[in-house]
C-alpha cells in the first residue's frame, strides 16, 4: 500500500443559500440542531456546515463521528471523500476512497440482483473482473437464492439491503467513508453483517464512521471526534467522547462494549 493518507487544514465548507432571504434571519442563529446561518459578503444566506476543520487520519486510523443532527458529520465524511471541495482551507485525500453513504446508490431496480451486485462493487471501485470472482461468495452471504435472477424491484427494501451490504462489505477499501443507514434488515442477518463490516474495516487502512449508535460505534472505532455546529469539539479515545457528549453512563456502557470487542476479536 503506498501511503494512504488524510490531512485537512483550516477546512471549512458552507452552503449559500441563494433562494433564502436574509431579511428574514435573525443574525448567526445558533439553534440546537443545524448549521449556523449567516450571510456571506454578497448578502446571500449561507449555512456554515464545517468550520475550521484540521484533521490528520493516517493508516490504521478508525474514526467515529457524534454530534446533533445537523452538527456537520456527513459533510465531514464528503469533504474527507473528495465529493466536497473545501470552500475556504484546503483538504487532501491520498489512497482510493470507498465513500459508503447510501446503500441504495448505484443501484438498477430492472437488473438482477446478481447484475446489481457487479455494477454496485464497480461503483464502489473495483474492477469488472474483481466482481465476478466475488459474486458467488456474496450470493451465499444474502441468502437470496434464485430471487437473484430476478429484477431489484421485485425485492422488498430489507432483501435489496442484504444485497447492498454484501457488496459493500466485500470490497478491499484504502479508506473507508460510512454513513450509518444501515438498517431494514432482520436481527439474526444484522449479527452476521457486522462481523463482515468488522472484517471490512480490518483490512481497510482508514475508517471514518458516522453513527448515532454507540453499540456500532464501539464495534468499528476506537477514537471519536465531536462534531458540534461545524467545529470539532473534541478529539480523543471513543469512551472519553462519548462520556462528554451524552454522559457518564453512555461513557461506561461504550467502554464495556469497547472491552467486549477486544475480548471477541482475542
Ligand atoms: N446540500 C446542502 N445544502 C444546504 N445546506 C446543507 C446541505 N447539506 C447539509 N446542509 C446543512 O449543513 C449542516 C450540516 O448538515 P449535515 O448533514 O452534515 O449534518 P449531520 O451531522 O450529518 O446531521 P444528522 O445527524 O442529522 O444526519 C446542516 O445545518 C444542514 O442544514
Amino acid at each position: 500500500m503506498s501511503e494512504v493518507r488524510v490531512d485537512t487544514w483550516g477546512a471549512c465548507v458552507d452552503f449559500p443559500i441563494f433562494d433564502a432571504k436574509t431579511r428574514s434571519l435573525k443574525k448567526s442563529v445558533v439553534g440546537a440542531a443545524g448549521g449556523l446561518i449567516g450571510a456571506n459578503d454578497s448578502n446571500v444566506v449561507v449555512v456554515e456546515a464545517l468550520k475550521d476543520i484540521n484533521l490528520h487520519l493516517e493508516l490504521g486510523d478508525r474514526i467515529g463521528l457524534v454530534g446533533h443532527n445537523g452538527a456537520g458529520k456527513s459533510t465531514l465524511l464528503r469533504l474527507l471523500s473528495g465529493i466536497y471541495e473545501p470552500t475556504r482551507g484546503s483538504c487532501r485525500i491520498s489512497g482510493r476512497v470507498a465513500p459508503v453513504f447510501d446503500l441504495g446508490v448505484g443501484m438498477d431496480p430492472e437488473i438482477s440482483g446478481y447484475e446489481n451486485i457487479i455494477i454496485r462493487g464497480m461503483f464502489l471501485g473495483m474492477s469488472r473482473k474483481e466482481m465476478l470472482k466475488r459474486v458467488d461468495e456474496i450470493a451465499d452471504f444474502t441468502e437470496l437464492g434464485d430471487y437473484l435472477k430476478m429484477p431489484l424491484r421485485t425485492y422488498s427494501t430489507g432483501m435489496r439491503v442484504r444485497v447492498a451490504l454484501g457488496v459493500v462489505t466485500s470490497i478491499d477499501p484504502e479508506i473507508l467513508i460510512l454513513d450509518e443507514g444501515i438498517g431494514a434488515v432482520d436481527a439474526e442477518f444484522m449479527k452476521k453483517a457486522r462481523i463482515r463490516l468488522q472484517e471490512l474495516v480490518k483490512r481497510s487502512g482508514i475508517l471514518v464512521f458516522a453513527s448515532h449508535s454507540n453499540e456500532f460505534l464501539a464495534q468499528l472505532c476506537d477514537r471519536a471526534l465531536w462534531i458540534d455546529h461545524g467545529s470539532i469539539k473534541m478529539d480523543g479515545d471513543i469512551g472519553d467522547v462519548v462520556e462528554a457528549y451524552e454522559g457518564p453512563e453512555a461513557g461506561r456502557s461504550v467502554r464495556k462494549m469497547l472491552a467486549d470487542t477486544q475480548q471477541d476479536k482475542r
